[in-house]
């Protein structure tokens, strides 16, 4: 038996996950590093361009799965790829690091993300808050944060834990407007449909965390949205709860519902297309 070849980004979160998919999946199992063209230039560019090139080789049969963080899936797959499992899922929410709660936060502090959906629900809660662009992965906002860059920082709370640094961090942004991007703190198995190895990965896979995962998928898809859009959508104990809004805060829909097909119903009502035709004209 030859190893079961699981393609990843080589970033120290990215490793940590398919290190925990390994293990999930037990046997013969090997890591196979691949760089994307995020990796490589940080600045521009949509989720396709970090997934992309792991889907690539996932087709031409150099890699048997890739593991991806969820949340940086584009809502389309490549054609012929499936999900093939989901591990259950960690914290989905985010959290603050430099300051406990988002009420302690002092007047006119300057908050780093470089999400428009962060910026969109911190502006909506705290209009006198200085959002601020800032890149790069894990560590390296720490230590920009440490060093004075920023104030705060909102990263998600997953994303720490699985660096084993979640102890840096404040308090949960779990109230009101603050709800995740759809897929935080899931990591996506992919797999060529119906390929052995599909199987195989479906001994890592957590039924609600996946059935959470298509919900969530599902609504970023009825809304057309991708990462430049500022939507969060979480699928929790029977009820899907989403989130559009302007990145300045002006203008936001948070809506529940009991699927993710009355949800996007809801916030396409709401006006969901034309906030985010306010958005991209
Ligand atoms: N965009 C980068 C990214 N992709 C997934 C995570 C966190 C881990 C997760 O959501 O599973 C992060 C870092 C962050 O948003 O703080």
């Amino acid at each position: 038996m030859t190893a079961l070849r699981l393609g990843t980004r080589g970033s120290a979160l990215a490793l940590a996950q398919a290190n925990e998919v390994a293990r999930l999946i037990g046997g013969d199992v090997e890591l196979v590093k691949i760089t994307t063209a995020g990796d490589v230039d940080r600045a521009r560019g949509d989720k396709s361009r970090w997934v992309g090139a792991l889907e690539s080789a996932l087709l031409d049969g150099s890699i048997d799965l890739a593991v991806h963080s969820a949340k940086d899936v584009p809502g389309e797959l490549a054609p012929g790829t499936v999900i093939a499992a989901t591990p259950r899922r960690a914290e989905p929410f985010d959290v603050l690091v430099g300051e406990n709660a988002l009420a302690s936060v002092r007047e006119g502090a300057r908050v780093g993300t470089s999400a428009l959906r962060r910026r969109a629900q911190l502006l909506a809660a705290r209009p006198d808050l200085e959002v601020c662009e800032i890149r790069g992965n894990v560590d390296t906002r720490l230590a920009k944060r440490a060093g004075g860059e920023v104030d705060v920082l909102v990263l998600a709370a997953a994303g720490l834990d699985r660096l084993g640094r979640r102890g840096e961090a404040g308090a949960l942004l779990h109230d009101g407007v603050f709800i995740p991007a759809a897929g935080q703190g899931v990591i996506a198995i992919q797999a060529r449909a119906g390929s052995p190895a599909a199987s195989e990965a479906a001994r890592a896979d957590h039924a609600s965390t996946h059935a959470a995962l298509d919900a969530e998928r599902h609504v970023v898809r009825a809304l057309e949205a991708n990462c430049h859009t500022p939507v969060g959508v979480l699928a929790s104990g029977g009820v899907v709860r989403g989130f559009v809004g302007l990145p300045d805060g002006s203008w936001w829909l948070a809506e529940e519902a009991t699927s993710a097909e009355e949800l996007a119903d809801a916030l396409l009502r709401a006006g969901a297309i034309e906030l985010l035709r306010a958005l991209a004209p």
